[in-house]
């Protein structure tokens, strides 16, 4: 592990344009795992986080806290595992990039508690473990993530929030927290209507907390769900992964608690999952990519590729 930190700590960091970093199409597929230390460190780069809270990476205090998030993922899981932490977070990235809305609405501790918390929000996932209450699991999931998360930045010394004053550490590790938990599709499809209410209003200032957390969580969900907006053969890729982790779990249930799994993790049903997927679009999805892709692209430009390619993927399914 020294050795990894020494050249992360050495290695000239490539640019966001060479990363493709600022791209919602981006896919970390085949990207070799340094690059994607790198990549990360980019991120923090080009969001000017070292500087405002002196996170002074080339002493390693952010190369090391980087390290130690990805060996906190598990790489036996097909879909929770390190390349969907920095999938999330370069979504994140992108959103927060493509123009200056989203950083003209959040402070810089906001934009640096989403970067750590879409990097932090799956730790130590074990694929979804044998339990047929798929929430009920997700949901204490989330609460161990989110206190290996907060573990993690303690534990090290917070050297990479060692910049920061009392009140905004306490401040940030509360935003982390309530951004992890916001991971949870069970608290989005509860806040989310809220949500639409406040976007269809013409002007909404951000200004209050509860507006502010509101949004954060919403960018969080559409962050971890990005994949189903990419290119198809990038969405086809992860859907597998996808597939093939509830797949592992449902036969984990019948083989070991000898009950019939629900029809998503049920190998049986893998015919019936392009119209689970198409479901997924409707239900799940396309309600929050219509309204998240305005407030990161004016014009909706990308909104409009994003649906289309959604419409195609639909077409392809069927
Ligand atoms: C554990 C939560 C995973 C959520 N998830 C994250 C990213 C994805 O791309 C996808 C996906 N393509 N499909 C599904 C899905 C498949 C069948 C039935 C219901 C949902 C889920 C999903
Ligand atoms: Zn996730």
């Amino acid at each position: 592990a020294e050795q990894e930190i020494q050249a992360l700590q050495e290695a000239d960091i490539p640019s966001s344009d060479s990363l493709n970093i600022l791209d919602f199409y981006f896919s970390d597929f085949g990207l070799p795992e340094d690059v994607t230390a790198q990549a990360t460190v980019r991120m923090f780069l080009e969001l000017n986080l070292m500087q405002e809270f002196n996170i002074d990476y080339k002493v390693s205090d952010l190369c090391q806290w980087v390290l130690t998030v990805k060996r906190g993922y598990r790489n036996n899981v097909p879909y929770h595992n390190w390349n969907h932490a920095l999938s999330t977070a370069q979504s994140m990235f992108a959103m927060l990039m493509a123009t200056d809305q989203l950083r003209d609405i959040f402070s810089n501790l906001e934009i640096l508690a989403l970067m750590i918390a879409t990097l932090n929000h799956d730790l130590d996932h074990r694929g979804v473990t044998a339990c047929f209450h798929l929430c009920l699991v997700v949901h204490i999931y989330l609460h161990l993530h989110s206190f290996y998360c907060v573990l993690l930045i303690l534990s090290q010394g917070s050297q990479i929030l060692s910049g920061l004053s009392s009140e905004n550490h306490r401040t940030l590790l509360h935003m982390v927290k309530r951004a992890i938990l916001a991971t949870d599709l069970a608290v989005y499809m509860e806040r989310r209507t809220e949500f639409f209410a406040l976007t269809k209003k013409s002007r909404v200032n951000w200004k209050t907390d509860k507006q502010r957390d509101l949004l954060r969580s919403m960018l969080m969900t559409a962050s971890d769900l990005s994949a189903i907006s990419k290119p198809w053969p990038e969405q086809k890729r992860i859907a597998n992964l996808v597939a093939m982790e509830f797949f592992a779990q449902g036969d984990k249930e019948k083989e070991e608690f000898k009950i019939k799994p629900i029809d998503i993790m049920n190998r049986e049903n893998s015919t019936r999952l392009p119209y689970m997927q198409v479901e997924y679009i409707d239900e799940i999805c396309y309600p929050l990519y219509k309204v998240c892709y305005c407030y990161c692209i004016c014009g909706c430009v990308f909104r409009d590729t994003a649906m289309i390619s959604l419409l195609f993927q639909r077409l392809s399914f069927k």
